[in-house]
């Protein structure tokens, strides 16, 4: 967290400023009110006391008190929400790097579980950890030598207690939790990712009559995360017993040591008084943190979940020094091997492909033949194992994603309806399109007639993931989608599943209108009519036949 601690340094120090102020002015104001009482019962015989000053450095200090409590809290708390965000936004982006390949070995409820309930574990850091024990620190040495100056035993005494306190007790607690802590951020994260699940595959489970045995698993999954939470908050409960236990040896040392002192008259007893009470006051700031130090295990296990995701090199990254990609140009494909990781064959071997600037190529083959893996290549979603692609003459892995992707948009069997509007999913290919650009996309994607059928037309709601259209017709909006993407090449992955015949007929006669100059490469299993692509090509056996 140092990097992220280092940004946010100035509202950290400000809090920690704050924090030590605040335990100051109550010390201050317990000690002060003790030596005050105990000063005006031993004067009041002789009636010579200055009451004024005393109860007016009491009303002071409370307020101030109050008023320090409440800035710390503001700044101390605001602080720890930016850290958050800043967390929360790299590891955003850090999950944004990966390949779909990489995202694919994560479940998708334990990424949220890291972006959020690992992230807001982290908090304990700083709030429950840090700055109490740096206060305690701080506080501790000062009040040590404050009481050594009357009562040098004694210093020591309040230093050694606070040492063990701050420092030796929290030490032990969170390695007593950490195995605990560990657990309950794990499962956490599994129950995470079950409830993600089971909301998906909902129907599937009610269809299978899974039902009950979903809520086994789930119910194992909230009880162990309950057991490791008991552990972790029997630790913290132990470490505020062990505090209790530090304070109240230490006092019973100071009374001890201070009765010699006050029989000999060494020590005033209104000054006495005072120590013991300023000391049960410093020993307040150890109870969050004797919490906060049983959830660093879980805090430490969360720092290491998010730690893994922000140090995954992507699979695919640009180099140091790009090219610029030409505005148009021939898509070129030489030598191309590819292998999924533990595959007995290679998908590809050796494929070869020119598709010249404008240029509409149909690539049909078996299931499962590498259809889609080709297109994923020519986005690199993936890098070949070896051959090269070249756009316009320039190999893409030397070019920036940014301006590839900008360059050539992919229309994937999985590309998904996001949750939103019919409007702001289309807006998604052209922020700048107009009303009627949408809705010509719209009619080449044949779901302008369905539109206009909706009481809300472009502004209907479609659900989460689009739910609330059927399969058809949500492929016609990712179709009319990547229709509306100003690139200059379509990769198209079976862009007419879920149309019947006709539409799919009328898709593919109007393809040559709507690419308009584009070029166009199209994996499908369709019936391709006359005239839909300049030429077909099958893939089989790694390679691309002309047929
Ligand atoms: N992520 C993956 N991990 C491992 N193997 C994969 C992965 N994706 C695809 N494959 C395998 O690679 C081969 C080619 O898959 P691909 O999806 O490219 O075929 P396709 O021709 O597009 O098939 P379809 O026409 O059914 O869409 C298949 O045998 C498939 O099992």
């Amino acid at each position: 967290m140092l990097p992220w601690l280092a940004r946010r340094r100035r509202s950290l120090l400000a809090a920690l400023l704050l924090a030590c102020c605040t335990v100051a002015a109550g010390v201050g104001l317990l000690s002060v009110a003790g030596w005050f009482l105990t000063a005006a019962f031993l004067a009041g015989a002789k009636l010579a006391f200055d009451l004024f000053a005393p109860s007016a450095l009491v009303r002071g200090l409370a307020m101030a008190r109050i008023a320090l409590r409440y800035a710390e809290r503001v700044t101390g708390h605001g602080a720890t929400l930016d850290l958050l965000a800043d967390m929360r936004t790299a590891v955003f982006g850090a999950i944004m790097r990966l390949s779909p390949a990489q995202l694919a070995g994560y479940r998708d409820g334990d990424l949220v579980a890291r972006l959020a309930g690992d992230i807001d574990a982290l908090d304990t850091l700083y709030l429950l950890v840090i700055v109490p024990a740096l206060t305690a620190l701080a506080l501790g040495g000062g009040f040590s030598l404050i009481t050594g100056a009357w009562l040098p035993p004694a210093g020591w005494l309040v230093l050694a207690a606070m040492l063990v306190a701050a420092c030796v007790v929290p030490y032990c607690l969170a390695r007593a939790a950490g195995a605990s802590g560990r657990r309950a951020q794990e499962a956490a994260s599994a129950a995470r990712a079950f409830v993600h699940e089971a909301v998906q595959a909902h129907a599937d489970l009610a269809a299978f009559a899974a039902e009950p045995r979903a809520d086994a698993r789930f119910g194992d999954a909230v009880r162990s995360l309950a057991n490791a939470r008991d552990s972790v908050a029997a630790a913290g409960s132990a470490g505020q017993f062990a505090q209790q236990l530090i304070m109240g040896g230490c006092l019973a040392g100071l009374l001890w040591l201070g009765l010699d002192a006050f029989r000999a008259g060494a020590l005033d007893g209104a000054v006495w008084a005072g120590l013991v009470l300023g000391l049960l006051a410093l020993f307040e700031v150890l109870g969050p943190l004797m919490r906060g130090a049983a959830r660093l295990g879980t805090a430490a296990a969360a720092g290491a979940r998010v730690s893994a995701l922000l140090h995954e090199p992507p699979a695919v990254a640009d180099e140091p020094e790009v090219r610029a990609l030409p505005p148009h140009g021939a898509l070129q494909a030489s030598g191309l091997e590819y292998s999924y990781p533990g595959a007995a064959r290679p998908v590809l071997a050796g494929l070869d492909l020119r598709v010249g600037p404008g240029e509409r190529v149909g690539i049909v083959g078996e299931s499962g033949c590498g259809k889609s893996t080709l297109l994923a290549l020519l986005m690199r979603i993936h890098d070949p194992s070896a051959g090269a692609i070249s756009y316009g003459g320039v190999p893409i892995r030397l070019a920036a994603q940014r301006e590839l992707h900008a360059r050539c948009t992919l229309l994937s069997q999985h590309s998904p309806v996001f949750m939103g509007t019919l409007r702001s999913n289309l807006l998604l290919g052209d922020p700048q399109a107009d009303e009627a650009r949408l809705w010509q996309a719209l009619q080449q994607a044949r779901l302008a007639d369905f539109v206009r059928s909706l009481d809300h037309g472009l502004d209907t709601w479609v659900g989460e993931a689009g739910r609330l259209l059927s399969v058809g017709q949500a492929r016609r909006l990712c179709l009319a989608r990547a229709i509306l993407a100003p690139a200059a090449v379509w990769l198209l992955d079976e862009p007419t599943a879920g149309l019947d015949e006709q539409a799919q007929q009328a898709f593919f006669g109007d393809l040559g209108r709507a690419a308009a100059g584009r070029t166009v490469v199209l994996a499908t299993h369709a019936r391709l009519p006359a005239g839909a692509v300049d030429r077909v090509l099958r893939l089989e056996g790694g390679r691309l036949h002309s047929c």
